[in-house]
């Protein structure tokens, strides 16, 4: 089993990335798991006490499932992956079945920051984009896929995705065996990127 981890700060185009190398291998041999999927279970709290969750911080993430999930399917498991609603900021009752495959692709903003988590992972991929960039495709996808209006986004973005970006997340670019530079699609960088699959595959 080949393990990749894709991190990147919000809207650097990790999840289109991932596409992209999903894309080129055969279904049955690659899986995926996001790290949205492992936000903390906040049942507890209300929808208005959730909102204020800074969700770029490590805390926010369930390691300890995630690190169990990926060393499950290590040993040939087949994992129940949470699925996470962006909408009720919560996890929803259902679950992905994901089972295990000869290529494991993990991605998410701080899946470099936990060393048992990056210890686990064969390649490590950092996809990098502008701030600016970053920020534009936020506002844009926020709004017509995440149910967020302008001043949710600006507001989070100025109070805690901006400032933990800079502590948690590009430090970690340092542990990247491959940097994807994707202020425009990258093809060039998805072909070394496969080639470094098959080659280790
Ligand atoms: N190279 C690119 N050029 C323009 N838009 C892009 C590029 N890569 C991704 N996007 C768009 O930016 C938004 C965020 O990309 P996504 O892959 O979801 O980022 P991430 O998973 O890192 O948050 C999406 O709407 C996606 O279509
Ligand atoms: N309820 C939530 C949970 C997370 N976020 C934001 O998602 C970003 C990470 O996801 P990407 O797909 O962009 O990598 C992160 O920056 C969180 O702020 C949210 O808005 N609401």
């Amino acid at each position: 089993m080949l393990i990749i981890g894709i991190a990147g700060g919000t809207g650097s185009g990790k999840t289109t990335v991932v596409n992209q190398i999903v894309k080129q291998l055969p279904t049955d041999e690659v899986c995926v798991i996001s790290q949205d999927s492992y936000y903390k279970e906040t049942h507890n709290l209300s929808y208005e006490e959730r909102t204020k969750i800074n969700f770029d911080h490590p805390r926010a993430i369930d390691f300890e499932l995630l690190i169990k999930h990926l060393k499950d399917l290590k040993k040939g498991k087949t994992i129940k992956q949470p699925v996470y609603s962006f909408v009720t900021h919560n996890r929803t009752e259902d679950f992905l079945k994901t089972h295990p495959r000869k290529v494991v692709i993990v991605e998410g903003i701080l899946i470099f920051n936990n060393e048992e988590l990056r210890d686990l992972f064969d390649i490590k991929i950092f996809v990098h984009a502008e701030t600016d960039e970053r920020l534009i495709r936020r506002v844009r996808r926020d709004i017509t896929e995440r149910g967020r209006d302008i001043d949710e986004v600006l507001n989070r973005y100025q109070n805690t995705l901006k400032p933990m970006h800079l502590q948690f997340i590009e430090p970690t670019k340092n542990f990247a065996d491959i940097i994807i530079p994707n202020d425009r699609y990258n093809t060039v960088a998805i072909d070394v990127v496969r080639s470094v699959i098959n080659e280790r595959l």
